[in-house]
C-alpha cells in the first residue's frame, strides 16, 4: 500500500470494498477525507490517518481506460499538485493526455500478481480458504432463500412462503394480514432481514403503537440480529439538541411509535425529510381513512409511502375500521391498482365468479386439456390477453403460463397480489378455545337511563360511581376466582385505563393478590416492567390487568386464562384480545372467562358474539361486516335488554347472515386470499431449500478453518455449542465478534431453546463479516505448491488461477444475484493448454505439496518471465469466458425485470392512472442493470503456482 498522502483528484481504491471501483478524493479537510466512487454512485468519508485505501498509481507501459472508454498505453507520467497526468497513445494512434481524475472508474486490480512478485506467498490452506469463501459467499447470494437462513425462528411454512414471495419483487409493498397471532412480526422481520442482506434496503423505519416498541426492539435483535434504535420524543429532543443534522439520520434502523409522531409536527417533518428504503407500520388498522377525512397517522404514512420504495403494513384485522379504510391502505401500497373506491366495492361482488374460474384453471392438468375446454377458454378470454391464452395451450409453456395467469388474475381482478392473509385453517396446530361464563346479578345501583352511551352499558362500572369496587359483583367474583386458580397465570383485559388501575390496586392492597397493571398512562418502561413481572415464572404476578392497549400485539401465550372484564363493541377488537393468548407458542387450551351482569346489555352482547358469530371459540371472519350490517339493531337491543323478542329476532337474522356471508367468503374473497397467501407445495419446496442451504456441518467446518486462519479461539461448550474468544493474534478488526466473546451453536433447534446462545448460520453477522474479511483482504490470493504428476513433464510450471467477476454497481441493485459463477478456475500449462478438468479443484487441494516459503520466493524471482507468460495465457482464456458469462447474467436479469414491466403494461391497459413514466422508469432501471453488467470484468483474484515433480 502506498503511503497515505491525499490530494483532491487522486484515485484510490477501497481495500475492503474493491467492488466500488476507482474512487476520487473530493475533499481533504484536516483529519478527514471525502472520496466519491462514481461507478457505484457511493460516497465515503474516512479519517485520514487510517483510511482503508490504496493509492492507484499506474506505471509506464500499463494499459488504462479513460472515462470515455478510450484505451491507451501509458508512455509518460507527470506530477501535478499531488496528482498524476498520464500520457500515451490509443490503438488508432491518437495522442492522449489526461488527468488521473478522468480515468475510467470501473476498474480492476491484479493485486495477486503484485503480491506474488513482491514475495508475499501464502499457505496452501489459505489459498483454499479464499476459494471456498468465494464459493460459499456466491452460493449464498445466489440462493433463492438468501436472507431467510439467519433468523432464529422455527421454519413455519406460511411465513417462509410469504417472505420468499418478496425475494424477486423490485419493490416490496404488501399488507401482511394473517389472523391474530400467526406471526406477522416474524414475517416482517424475515422480509426486512432478506432485503437488508440482499442490499436492497439499508435504512428502515418501523412505526408501531407505543405499547409495542420494546417488544419489537427485542424481537428484531434476538431473532434477526437487527439492532434498531428507538427514537421517541425524548431521544428526538436530545438529538436535536446535539445539532448534528436530522435526528432520523442518526441511525440506519429506526423504531418509533405512531402516537408520538402524530403529536410532534417537528418529528413528522424530520422523518419525512430523512431518506428510507423501507417502511414498516404495525397494527396498521389504526390508519383511518374516509372519503371526507383521514387521520393524522394516515396522512403521515401516505406521505412516507409515497416516497419509500418498500412498504409493509401489518394488521390482523384490516377491516376493523371499515371497508373504506381497508381500501385506502391498499391504495397506499399500490395506487395504480387501487384507485377507485366504488370500483373496489364493485369488484368485491365478482370475487366468487373469479374464484370459480381460477379453480377451474388450476384443476386443468395439461395444455391439451386446456385447449379442449372451449367454455373455460371463452370465459378466460374476458380476463386474460391472447398471448397468455395461447401459451396455456402450448405443452412447453403450460405450467409457467398457468402460474402467470393465476398471478395476473389475482392481481388485476381478485384481492390483489399485495394482500397476504393466512388463517388458522391453513397454519393448523392451534389449541382449542373454551368459553366459560359467570352470570352475576346486576347491583341495584346499576340503573342505566334511556339512551345511555353504549360504552357505559357494556362497561357497567362506569355507572356505579366512585365506590364501584365495593358494588360491582365482578370484583368479588374475581377475587374468588383467583383464589381457586392460584397456580394459573391470568390475563385480564378491560376497556378502561382507570378501571384497570383501580382494580389492580384493590386486588393488590386489599386482598394481597400478586398483580401487575398495564395501561396507557404508564411510561413505556413501566409497561414493559409490568409485562416482564407478569412473565416471570417463579416470582412473577399471578394476574396482569390490562387496559385495551394490552389487547394488541403483545405476546402473552405463556398464560392460558383470559378474563374479559367487559366486552368491546367491535368484534375485531374481541379477536385481538383473545389473540394475546391464542398465538404461536400457546400449548394449552385457551380459556376465556367472562363474568357479566345477567339480563343486561352485557349479556346481550355476549350472546350476540357467542351465539350469533361464534366469536369466542373460533376466529370470526365475518365480524366486521356483520357489525356494520346490524349496528343499528344491535344498539337498540343493548339499550332495551328487556325486549327479548327483538333480540331473538336479531340473533336469528345474524346467524342466518353469518352463515350466508361465511359461505360467500369461503367461495369468493377468502378462497382468493388463500390462493395468494399460501401454496403448500411451494412452501414445502422453500423449506427444503432452507434446510439444504443451512448445511450446519459444512458451515462449522468452514468456520473452523476461518477461526484458525484469523486467530479466533474456539472451545467446546456443551453438545452442539462452542465458545468463541478474540485471540491475541486476531487478524482483522472487521470481524463481528463481541469483545467479551460469544457462545454459539450451529443448530437451529438448540438456538431456539437456548436464547443465550447465538445462532450461527450462513447469515449471522459473524459469518458474513468472516466472509467479507477473507474476500476483501489479500489473504490466500497467492500460493506456491508442488505436485507429483505424470500429466506434464517434471519441472513444468502450472498456474492455477481464479478469476472473479467484478461488477461495480450501487448496492441496492444486488447485482451478484445475476452473476452465474462464483469464480472461473483455470489450470494453465506453459504451452497454454487448459488442464482444469484433469486437475480438479478438490484433487489439487489434496495433492498440493508444501514448498518452503523462501524457496518459493526464489523460484518466483527466477521464473518471473515464465510466470508472466502463464498469467497472460490465463487472462486470454478468461477474456473469452467473460463474454459468455456476461451474456448469461444479462439473460437472467432481463427475464426477471421483463416480468415486472409486463405486469405494469397489462395493468396500464385497464387502468388509465398508470403513467407511462412509471413503465419507462422500470425500463430505465433494466437498462441501468444491463449497463452495469456489460461493464463486468473477470478479475484475477487468486493464483497458485504449481511446480510439477515426477510421480512415484
Ligand atoms: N417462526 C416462529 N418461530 C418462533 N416463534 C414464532 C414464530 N412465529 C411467531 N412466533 C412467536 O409467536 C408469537 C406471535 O407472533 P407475532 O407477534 O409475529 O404475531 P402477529 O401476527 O404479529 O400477532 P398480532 O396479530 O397479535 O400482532 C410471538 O411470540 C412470536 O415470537
Amino acid at each position: 500500500m502506498s503511503e497515505l498522502s491525499f490530494a483532491v483528484g487522486q484515485r484510490w481504491v477501497s481495500n475492503s470494498e474493491a467492488e466500488l471501483g476507482l474512487g476520487i478524493i473530493t475533499e481533504v479537510t484536516g483529519r478527514r477525507i471525502e472520496i466519491a466512487f462514481p461507478a457505484a454512485d457511493e460516497q465515503r468519508s474516512y479519517a485520514a490517518n487510517n483510511a482503508p485505501l490504496s493509492r492507484v498509481d499506474y506505471s509506464v507501459g500499463e494499459q488504462v481506460k479513460t472515462r470515455n472508454g478510450q484505451q491507451f498505453t501509458i508512455s509518460e507520467k507527470h506530477p501535478l499538485n499531488g496528482c498524476v497526468i498520464y500520457q500515451g497513445e490509443s490503438a488508432n494512434g491518437e495522442a492522449i493526455s489526461i488527468h488521473e481524475m478522468d480515468l475510467d472508474s470501473y476498474v480492476q486490480f491484479s493485486q495477486a500478481t503484485d503480491r506474488l512478485f513482491a514475495g508475499q506467498i501464502d499457505k496452501n490452506r489459505q489459498f483454499q480458504l479464499r476459494l471456498r469463501t468465494h464459493q460459499f459467499s456466491h452460493r449464498l447470494h445466489q440462493s433463492p432463500v438468501f436472507g431467510l437462513l439467519g433468523a432464529r425462528v422455527q421454519c413455519l411454512p406460511h411465513q417462509f412462503y410469504i417472505a420468499s414471495q418478496m425475494a424477486n419483487c423490485i419493490s416490496t409493498r404488501v399488507l401482511l394480514a394473517d389472523e391474530v397471532g400467526l406471526g406477522k412480526t416474524i414475517e416482517a422481520g424475515l422480509i426486512m432481514h432478506q432485503q437488508i442482506l440482499q442490499g436492497r434496503a439499508s435504512r428502515v423505519l418501523v412505526i408501531v403503537p407505543s405499547a409495542l416498541v420494546h417488544q419489537w426492539l427485542v424481537e428484531m435483535l434476538r431473532r434477526f440480529n437487527l439492532a434498531f434504535t428507538v427514537i421517541d420524543a425524548e431521544r428526538y429532543e436530545a438529538l436535536v439538541e446535539l445539532d448534528e443534522g436530522n435526528a432520523f439520520d442518526s441511525a440506519q434502523l429506526v423504531l418509533t411509535d405512531l402516537q408520538t409522531l402524530e403529536a410532534h409536527p417537528a418529528m413528522q417533518h424530520d422523518v419525512l425529510q430523512a431518506s428510507w428504503d423501507m417502511l414498516v407500520v404495525d397494527e396498521a388498522h389504526h390508519l383511518q381513512w374516509h372519503v371526507e377525512q383521514s387521520s393524522e397517522g394516515y396522512q403521515l404514512v401516505e406521505k412516507l409511502a409515497g416516497q419509500i420504495a418498500s412498504v409493509l403494513l401489518l394488521t390482523a384485522t384490516p377491516e376493523q375500521l371499515g371497508m373504506d379504510s381497508h381500501f385506502a391502505r391498499l391504495r397506499l401500497l399500490d395506487p395504480d391498482r387501487y384507485y377507485d373506491l366504488d370500483l373496489f366495492r364493485e369488484e368485491q361482488q365478482k370475487y366468487q365468479q373469479i374464484s370459480l374460474l381460477l379453480d377451474q384453471l388450476m384443476a386443468v392438468e395439461s395444455a391439451s386439456e386446456f385447449a379442449a375446454n372451449k367454455s373455460l377458454n371463452k370465459d378466460l378470454a374476458g380476463y386474460l390477453d391472447k398471448t397468455l391464452l395461447k401459451a396455456l395451450s402450448s405443452a412447453d409453456e403450460f405450467e409457467a403460463s398457468r402460474e402467470q395467469a393465476k398471478q395476473q388474475f389475482l392481481d388485476q381482478f381478485g384481492t390483489g397480489r399485495i394482500l397476504f392473509r393466512n388463517t388458522r385453517d391453513t397454519v393448523k396446530g392451534f389449541p382449542e378455545r373454551q368459553l366459560t361464563t359467570f352470570p352475576l346479578d346486576a347491583p341495584e345501583s346499576f340503573s342505566p337511563e334511556n339512551n345511555s352511551e353504549l360504552t357505559h352499558l357494556v362497561q357497567p362500572e362506569t355507572l356505579l360511581g366512585e365506590n364501584w369496587l365495593e358494588l360491582d359483583p365482578r370484583v368479588d367474583w374475581l377475587i374468588d376466582w383467583l383464589k381457586q386458580h392460584r397456580g394459573e397465570k391470568t390475563l385480564l383485559i378491560t376497556a378502561n385505563a382507570e378501571t384497570a388501575q383501580q382494580l389492580e390496586l384493590h386486588l393488590r392492597l386489599q386482598h394481597g393478590v400478586r398483580s401487575s397493571v398495564f395501561h396507557e398512562h404508564m411510561t413505556l418502561i413501566n409497561r414493559d416492567r409490568a409485562a416482564a413481572f407478569f412473565a416471570d415464572d417463579e416470582e412473577g404476578a399471578q394476574i396482569l390487568i390490562c387496559s385495551e392497549i394490552g389487547s394488541e400485539g403483545r405476546n402473552f401465550q405463556f398464560c392460558s386464562y383470559l378474563v374479559l372484564f367487559d366486552l368491546p363493541l367491535n368484534p375485531d377488537l374481541l379477536e385481538q384480545r383473545i389473540g394475546r393468548l391464542d398465538r404461536i407458542g400457546q400449548r394449552n387450551t385457551v380459556n376465556i372467562v367472562l363474568p357479566f351482569y345477567q339480563n343486561t346489555a352485557q349479556q346481550l352482547l355476549l350472546d350476540w358474539y357467542h351465539q350469533g358469530l361464534n366469536a369466542f371459540e373460533s376466529v370470526c371472519k365475518t365480524g366486521s361486516a356483520l357489525r356494520e350490517q346490524f349496528a343499528e339493531r344491535l344498539e337498540q337491543c343493548l339499550q332495551d335488554p328487556a325486549d327479548k323478542k327483538a333480540f331473538a329476532k336479531l340473533l336469528k337474522d345474524t346467524q342466518k347472515a353469518e352463515q350466508q356471508l361465511r359461505e360467500n367468503l369461503s367461495q369468493g374473497r377468502d378462497r382468493l386470499l388463500t390462493m395468494n397467501s399460501y401454496d403448500e407445495f411451494a412452501a414445502k419446496e422453500i423449506l427444503m431449500q432452507v434446510d439444504e442451504a443451512s448445511s450446519p456441518l459444512e458451515l462449522a467446518d468452514f468456520m473452523d478453518d476461518f477461526f484458525d486462519a484469523y486467530g479466533v479461539e474456539q472451545q467446546a461448550h456443551s453438545a452442539d455449542s462452542i465458545i468463541l474468544q478474540r485471540g491475541d493474534e486476531l487478524r482483522s478488526d472487521e470481524i463481528d465478534l463481541p469483545e467479551d466473546g460469544l457462545t454459539a451453536t450451529y443448530q437451529r433447534a438448540r438456538a431456539l431453546s437456548r436464547e443465550d446462545m447465538a445462532f450461527l448460520s450462513w447469515e449471522h453477522p459473524l459469518v458474513l463479516s468472516a466472509m467479507d474479511a477473507v474476500i476483501s483482504s489479500d489473504l490466500g490470493n497467492t500460493a506456491f505448491c508442488q505436485l507429483k504428476s505424470n500429466l506434464v513433464p517434471a519441472g513444468s510450471l502450472l498456474l492455477e488461477v481464479a478469476f472473479v467477476m467484478h461488477c461495480p454497481a450501487p448496492k441496492q441493485f444486488n447485482i451478484t444475484r445475476f452473476i452465474p459463477e462464483s469464480y472461473l478456475r483455470l489450470v494453465i500449462d506453459e504451452k497454454g493448454r487448459q488442464l482444469e478438468d484433469q486437475l480438479a479443484e478438490q484433487d489439487m487441494n489434496q495433492l498440493a505439496g508444501r514448498i518452503p516459503k523462501h524457496t518459493a520466493q526464489q523460484m518466483v524471482q527466477v521464473a518471473r518471465e515464465r510466470i508472466d507468460s502463464l498469467i497472460d495465457s490465463s487472462k486470454k482464456v478468461a477474456v473469452k469466458h467473460q463474454k459468455h458469462l456476461i451474456e448469461q447474467a444479462i439473460g437472467s436479469m432481463t427475464q426477471l425485470t421483463d416480468n415486472e414491466i409486463q405486469r405494469l403494461q397489462h395493468l396500464a391497459e385497464k387502468n388509465s392512472h398508470i403513467k407511462p413514466a412509471e413503465i419507462e422508469a422500470m425500463q430505465a432501471q433494466q437498462q441501468q442493470l444491463q449497463q452495469f453488467l456489460q461493464h463486468a470484468e473477470l478479475k484475477l483474484d487468486a493464483l497458485r503456482l504449481i511446480i510439477v515433480t515426477e510421480a512415484e
